[in-house]
């Protein structure tokens, strides 16, 4: 039921020839309302009396809409994340289905079903795509983890189409799992190049009677091929046949709100109750993932060459202490822009910022814009002129004065994207530059417009965030220069180091992926850092080895096992105040259960961002080596928890397996 209880709800059969299966949906009173609930099991006994049990009041489905695994992740999902059942299925179910509505497929004229493309020509693998190719046919029809560890432009979604085209001659479907930011009509294109069979798209961008759609041509087999976003993973497949996680590290698998699972994580536990082979691929493994491939729960394929003709980039670390930067630039970096130009190639800097600039200050006494409902700083655009906060999107008019001492010197500190392409078309007139940011691509067809016209491959300087670091492939660009690699070799975040790594590799993996060598020029104030030293000599498998062994002598994820427990409230003092009495009650349960040597309780301490949107927040950390002594402890928590009273100012949550701690 849509019910924010944790638990199901029973009634009665209407008579004993009704044959309900679990996985349908039902019509049940509840309370004084009829609801749309889904039969999770059907059984002789109840724990209610039998004069109080209701009668259902109509069966919609014949048969399950939901097959028995799929049931059952949606359950073990449910428990494992700590979030209730009648929540998790609602969240999970197209709004279609949620209500009365038949489970039959609508066509209109703008569907979800994309007919295929005129089909390309495989190109013949390497030795070392063919081994991976082998393998993952080899486990067609059981349950193997596979980790396609490749390097960027090792051609892992050449892999993937082989894999996808075996499991297709088996008359099996493949799900295909993608970041959010790369879902676009070039990677849509590849897969469907390739077959002539229905493709299926899903992502939050649907309407709702597309995504039932969809949905229901999973569900129902006409869809071959379906291709996602995180929600993905929980769509019902007909004939289940292969399950693959591209970019397996990417942190938009982790849903950060509301029902806060992995689809990643639960991608494998899927594969394993199907029975099905599942791949993850990245060039940049998350370290979970590296543990699993070391310790042989997955199978570690290796792909460490660039697929065709390309050779891997070199690296180069420019030193920016004591250089006077022109709008971020230094003089070697420009000089290196200059050079790749010449050459006919094009170029792509690295911000991770957007905006104008960081941060506006008087320069007579120090004052800074910052927003009046977070501790952050505003943000200023340029186009049109405004402050802005990234973190509540609240907007201000850019000030003209100091409104501490009236001074009229305000001036625009640090760089972003705006910046960045103002300070390049300046020194570059010739050149077109290609700002690539969440700005710029507002509108839907924005960023597969300007991806169209830079893969046309003419002399251009891109300037994007993250949108533009990761799986495009852009053959046209042979340097990418990283603007300020520091902001992520000092976060406060444990996984910090990690995320920086992968996301240098990822953007330095765009450089040079055709017949022209490549170059990566990173600037940094810290160039003798040892992890960004370790980075560039030895690579992102030298630099995940020695973070492993960090984590393990911490106990931190892969080896220790974390829950976050957030609360925030408009009352400074309030989320404390609630998360002093969990810590009180988890202390007791831990106790009671004897777990006082397992499982570490953290807090409460304010989270890194203290006020956001005008609300406080607080933290409190769960630590344990022990998985099931951690969910035991949770489950008995969540009871506790739901019972508190404090809880109604106090918006709390738990996250299981928190992938920042932010
Ligand atoms: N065996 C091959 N021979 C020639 N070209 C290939 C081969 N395999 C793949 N390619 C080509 O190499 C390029 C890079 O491949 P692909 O995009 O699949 O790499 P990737 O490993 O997914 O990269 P990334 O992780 O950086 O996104 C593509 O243009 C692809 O068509
Ligand atoms: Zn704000």
């Amino acid at each position: 039921m849509p019910s924010p209880l944790r638990q199901s709800f029973d009634y009665l059969l209407p008579d004993e020839g009704i044959r309900v299966a679990p996985g349908a949906r039902v019509r049940v009173p509840f309370g004084r309302r009829e609801l749309t609930g889904v039969v999770v099991a059907v059984d002789h006994d109840s724990t209610v009396s039998p004069e109080k049990l209701k009668p259902l009041l109509a069966l919609l489905d014949e048969e399950p809409l939901i097959p028995p695994h799929l049931l059952s992740l949606w359950q073990w999902a449910a428990q494992y994340y700590q979030h209730p059942i009648g929540e998790v299925m609602h969240t999970l179910m197209p709004a279609g289905l949620r209500s009365k509505g038949n489970a039959t497929v609508k066509r209109r004229k703008s569907d979800t079903i994309l007919p295929p493309l005129t089909p390309d020509q495989p190109p013949e693998l390497n030795q070392e795509q063919r081994s991976a190719v082998a393998a993952i046919d080899a486990s067609q029809g059981k349950f193997t983890c596979f980790l396609l560890d490749g390097v960027t432009g090792s051609g892992k979604t050449e892999v993937y189409l082989q894999a996808i085209g075996r499991t297709l001659e088996l008359k099996r479907q493949a799900l295909v799992l993608v970041p959010e930011i790369s879902l676009t009509p070039q990677t849509l294109a590849r897969f469907r190049q390739r077959f002539d069979v229905p493709v299926a798209v899903m992502h939050s961008g649907l309407t709702p009677r597309q995504r039932l759609n969809a949905w229901l041509e999973a569900a129902q087999g006409s869809a071959d091929i379906i291709i996602g976003t995180r929600s993905a993973i929980f769509t019902p497949l007909a004939r289940p046949g292969l399950i693959i996680i591209d970019e397996e590290h990417d942190n938009s698998f982790k849903q950060q709100d509301g029902f806060r699972y992995s689809a990643r994580d639960l991608g494998v536990m899927r594969a394993r109750r199907e029975k099905r082979p599942i791949i993850l691929g990245s060039a940049t493994p998350s370290l979970e993932s590296l543990h699993n491939a070391r310790s042989g729960r997955y199978t570690h394929l290796h792909l460490t060459m660039r697929a065709g003709q390309a050779q891997m980039p070199r690296y180069i670390l420019v030193d920016t202490n004591n250089q006077r930067l022109a709008d971020g630039f230094s003089d070697a970096l420009l000089d290196g822009i200059r050079a790749h130009l010449q050459r006919g190639n094009q170029v792509l800097i690295f911000i991770n910022r957007r905006g104008f600039a960081p941060v506006l200050q008087c320069q007579d006494c120090g004052w800074t814009a910052e927003c009046r409902h977070c501790d952050a700083r505003m943000t200023l655009h340029r186009f049109p002129p405004h402050l802005r906060c990234h973190h509540c999107e609240r907007r201000d008019p850019v000030n003209q004065h100091c409104p501490d001492c009236q001074g009229k010197n305000l001036y625009a500190a640090g760089a972003g994207t705006e910046r960045c392409e103002a300070a390049l078309q300046q020194i570059f007139k010739e050149t077109p530059v290609i700002r690539v940011d969440r700005d710029a691509t507002r509108r839907k067809d924005e960023l597969d417009n300007l991806l169209t016209r830079i893969n046309q491959g003419d002399p251009c300087i891109l300037v994007g965030t993250q949108m533009l670091a990761k799986g495009h492939h852009f053959p046209g660009v042979t340097l990418v220069g990283v603007l300020d690699a520091d902001s992520g070799l000092f976060s406060a975040d444990f996984r910090g180091q990690e995320f920086m790594a992968q996301l240098l590799i990822q953007v330095a993996g765009r450089a040079g992926r055709a017949e022209q060598a490549g170059e990566v020029m990173i600037q940094t104030r810290h160039s003798t850092h040892q992890n960004l030293q370790t980075l560039v000599t030895q690579g992102y498998h030298a630099l995940a080895e020695q973070l492993l062994t960090e984590r393990q002598s911490v106990g931190m994820p892969p080896f220790g096992h974390l829950a976050m427990i957030r609360a925030e409230a408009i009352d400074a003092l309030a989320p404390a105040r609630f998360l002093d009495q969990i810590c009180q009650s988890a202390r007791q349960l831990i106790t009671s259960n004897g777990l006082q040597n397992t499982i570490e309780v953290n807090g409460p301490f304010p989270a890194p961002m203290e006020r956001r949107a005008n609300r406080f927040r607080q933290q409190l950390l769960l630590r344990s080596n022990s998985r099931s002594a951690l969910q035991h402890l949770l489950g008995e928590l969540c009871i506790s928890l739901d019972g508190q009273n404090s809880g109604r100012k106090v918006r709390w949550s738990i996250d299981v397996d928190p992938q920042d701690m932010i």
